[in-house]
């Protein structure tokens, strides 16, 4: 049986951002710790904005190299159901996190070009979750979240065996063309949900899930 689609909203900062997710029927919604980031979030903003997502929409924490004093605040202060890495952990260090927190880890893997994609399978079977993100272009300082897409076709006949979520210059206007062309059934937004960087818009995270969701 296929999965049905879920789709995650990434970068959230604020109580209307949450709100609209999970209306529109986001399953996973995410909160950026990588201080470089236009959406990043402080341990005291997050962690009263985490208790108000509802039951039923996963929370994410996306962390980037992130040390063990770090993760160790970061779970005790705010409740969540998943770590995304979105760095340049190894696979022992995954296998590392998933084990000290006792959470479902999601492991980043930034795809440009045909030879990237073996990294992806250092991780299945370690990771819960892959997400396979664009390559931040030379030169640029975050390692995702730069609204920029990578070539679909790299996927084609490509599969993993752990779940895996597409990420990089989604929009609403391209939801449904992603979907199809990679097969993907989980999909993983934040630039394309903005209006400027780091501000969620209510509307466009309306119409990329419903765009989703409808998809098949
Ligand atoms: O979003 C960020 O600012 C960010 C910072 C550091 C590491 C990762 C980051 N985002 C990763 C995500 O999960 C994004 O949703 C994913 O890369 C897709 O981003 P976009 O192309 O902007 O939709």
């Amino acid at each position: 049986m296929t999965a049905p689609i879920a789709v995650k909203i990434c970068g959230l900062r604020d109580r209307a951002g949450i709100d609209a997710a999970a209306r529109a029927g986001a399953r996973y919604v995410g909160f950026v710790f990588f201080p470089k980031s236009p959406r990043h979030l402080t341990l005291e903003a997050a962690a009263p904005l985490a208790g108000e997502v509802p039951v039923g929409v996963a929370k994410v924490a996306l962390t980037v190299n992130a040390d063990d004093a770090f993760l160790d605040a970061l779970t005790a202060r705010v409740p969540l159901d998943m770590l995304q890495l979105h760095g340049a952990e190894s696979p022992e260090r995954v296998a590392e996190v998933k084990a000290r927190y006792g959470l479902p880890v999601m492991k980043a893997v930034g795809v440009g070009e045909a030879s990237d994609l073996a990294a992806l399978d250092l991780y299945t079977g370690v990771a819960d979750q892959l997400l396979v993100d664009a390559k931040p272009p030379r030169g640029v300082d975050l390692p995702g979240g730069n609204g920029l897409a990578f070539d679909w076709r790299l996927l084609a006949g490509v599969t993993w065996k752990s779940p895996w979520m597409l990420a990089g210059g989604l929009t609403p206007d391209n939801a449904r063309e992603a979907v199809a062309r990679t097969g993907t059934r989980q999909l993983d937004v934040s630039s394309g949900v903005e209006s400027a960087p780091g501000v969620k818009d209510a509307d466009l995270i309306d119409r990329f899930v419903a765009a989703a969701l409808t998809a098949d």
